[in-house]
């Protein structure tokens, strides 16, 4: 059976099957009267973007539509989406997709009424406190992955095409107004996106979980969120219908991105560069690096997932999960190495130097510096 439910923590999220039919309700609740439903191109020709259309169109709110957002969105991508929602008059944006999606169509949002470039808002300082605050669009937001979790996040990652480096964008205010998380749209995910958007969840929770900063509500949400992947990722890989499973992995994302306020570690520092360098999917390039960043904090790590393998139902403290997680990517059919992703070891220095440069550095247990990061990307590729 798929529960529903209306939580209001850490926005609004009407979460259940079916409930994209409350589209035009949540619009009224975010004050947006002229939308525009931001995706990417592969979502632009399925019948889950036909549907979310229809449904504004029949209540009155139009069916415009901008598109032209690529995996791994880009300040080109973003540019263009400012523009088509400066042309059509519209006061606020529908996000609707996985990562991508999401990320750019938040982005549209925020950078609508800016002046200043994108670039000044990446979340290293307290830049954001610069921007007119009152100027960001309201934001609904519609994830059609189970993964990022970024409905409930307050970033943005785009990538520089220029620089081909990943920027995290952060404003408080980016945080959606309205989620609908509706696992229906989830169902028709082909199993290798189910399992790479579900080892993103799983890699957000694990690294949150991780994290040595003070948070035990995020600590609580992790493990939680890291035994929801374990049962129910294996059945949506299987069957896409499962429905009582796709609504566990929903959780299970916005869980991960609620937990990972705390902090995230290595396997984000390492897989924001491999992305922008490669354009490699994210959650799979996170579920390849994970074992080998498992092995690098294993001192710092050790005792508490000593305590929290018993609660995920694995034998053997931590060394029975570090095994675990090798078998767990072998049955979701990812690759071992970042080699089959097409990664090669002559970028190394540009992928440690960009490493580096990552906010997520600094939530790893240990610290992470240029030999180590070396030593991990000589493991993983
Ligand atoms: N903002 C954040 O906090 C955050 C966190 C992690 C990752 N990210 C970013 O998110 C992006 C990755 O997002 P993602 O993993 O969800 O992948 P994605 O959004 O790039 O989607 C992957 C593919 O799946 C397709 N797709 C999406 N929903 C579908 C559905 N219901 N049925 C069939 N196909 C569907 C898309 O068209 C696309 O081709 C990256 O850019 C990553 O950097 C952001
Ligand atoms: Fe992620």
């Amino acid at each position: 059976m798929s529960p529903t439910a209306t939580w209001s923590y850490p926005t609004a999220i009407r979460f259940g099957a079916g409930r994209i039919a409350e589209l035009p309700a949540a619009c009224a609740q975010a004050g947006i009267t002229r939308p525009l439903l931001v995706t990417d191109r592969g979502l632009a020709g399925m019948e889950i973007t036909g549907r979310a259309l229809d449904i504004l169109e029949a209540a009155g709110l139009g069916r415009a539509v901008f598109a032209e957002v690529d995996p791994n969105p880009n300040e080109v991508n973003l540019a263009a989406g400012v523009e088509a929602y400066r042309a059509g008059g519209h006061d606020g944006v529908v996000a609707f997709g996985g990562g991508s999606g999401l990320d750019l169509g938040k982005m549209v949002a925020f950078m609508c009424g800016q002046t200043r470039p994108v670039w000044d808002f990446e979340d290293i300082g307290d830049w954001w406190s610069r921007a007119d605050a009152a100027a960001i669009a309201p934001i609904v937001a519609v994830p059609t992955t189970a993964g990022t979790g970024s409905e409930v996040g307050r970033a943005s990652v785009i990538t520089n095409s220029v620089s081909h480096v990943k920027k995290i964008i952060f404003h408080p205010k980016v945080l959606p107004a309205v989620v609908i998380a509706d696992p229906e749209l989830t169902v028709g995910m082909p199993p290798h996106i189910t399992a790479g958007t579900g080892l993103d969840a799983f890699a957000h929770c694990v690294e949150a979980f991780s994290s040595p900063h003070y948070h035990p509500m995020s600590q609580g949400i992790a493990l939680e969120g890291m035994r929801l992947v374990i049962e129910n990722l294996p059945r949506a890989y299987a069957d896409g219908a499962d429905l009582e499973a796709r609504a566990n992995m929903m959780s299970a994302a916005s869980m991960g991105a609620v937990a990972f306020q705390k902090g995230l570690g290595a396997i984000h520092a390492m897989s924001h560069p491999v992305g922008a360098v490669f354009n490699t999917h994210h959650g799979t390039t996170n579920a390849v690096c994970m074992p080998a960043v498992l092995d690098f904090n294993e001192g710092a790590i050790r005792d508490r997932f000593d305590r929290a393998a018993g609660y995920l139902g694995i034998e053997g403290g931590y060394d029975g999960f570090r095994g675990f997680v090798e078998r767990f990517n072998a049955e979701l059919g990812m690759p071992r190495r970042l080699s089959e992703l097409g990664v090669t070891a002559d970028r190394i220095d540009d992928l440690v130097a960009m490493a580096l440069e990552d906010p997520s550095c600094g939530g790893n247990p240990v610290t992470l510096d240029a030999p180590g990061l070396r030593g991990l990307f000589e493991a993983a590729i």
